[in-house]
């Protein structure tokens, strides 16, 4: 699994919180970094476009992270995840910069996800994404780390 996304993520608290689900992950998840654009929001969204399809492998199955995307519940989240996992096709994850991101590549995008209504910064929500990707790994396979918690 790839995770593609905007900006460079500094020494701190948010890279301690992708690494630690990072070095957990099975399948591993790869972190790709494209440069934040520059200029007027729609140059800048059009030029990390750009650089984010530019990442793309041939074939790649794309899931845009987007406030407006699907929102499965966690138990939904595993079995898309074995699915796309399941496709032979390289599964890549795009978060954008804080421009949000461009038509082109929502186009380009097989699927999106949310992660709530709400706004999460952008360096924080790769480790929101892995958070999930490893819980929705851990249900998939019967390990305890989830917790149903209701009935
Ligand atoms: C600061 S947000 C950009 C907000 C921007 N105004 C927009 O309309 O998308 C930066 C990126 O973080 C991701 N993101 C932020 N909140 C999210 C959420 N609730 N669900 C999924 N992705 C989110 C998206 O990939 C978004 O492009």
């Amino acid at each position: 699994m790839r995770l593609i996304a905007v900006g460079r993520l500094k020494d701190g608290p948010e890279r301690a919180l992708l690494e630690r689900y990072q070095q957990r992950l099975n399948p591993k998840l790869e972190m790709i970094e494209v440069a934040e654009g520059r200029g007027a929001p729609v140059e800048i969204k059009r030029r990390e476009a750009q650089a984010l399809l530019a990442c793309l492998p041939t074939n790649a199955l794309v899931v845009a992270l987007d406030e407006g995307g699907e929102r499965p519940d966690s138990v939904m989240f595993s079995q898309r995840l074995e699915t796309w996992l399941g496709s032979a096709r390289p599964l890549c994850f795009l978060i954008g910069g804080a421009e949000g991101l461009d038509a082109t590549v929502m186009a380009r995008s097989d699927t999106s996800l949310s992660l709530g209504p709400m706004t999460w910064p952008h360096m924080l929500v790769r480790g929101l994404l892995a958070e999930q990707l490893y819980r929705a790994r851990a249900i998939s396979t019967g390990h305890p780390y989830h917790r149903a918690g209701r009935p």
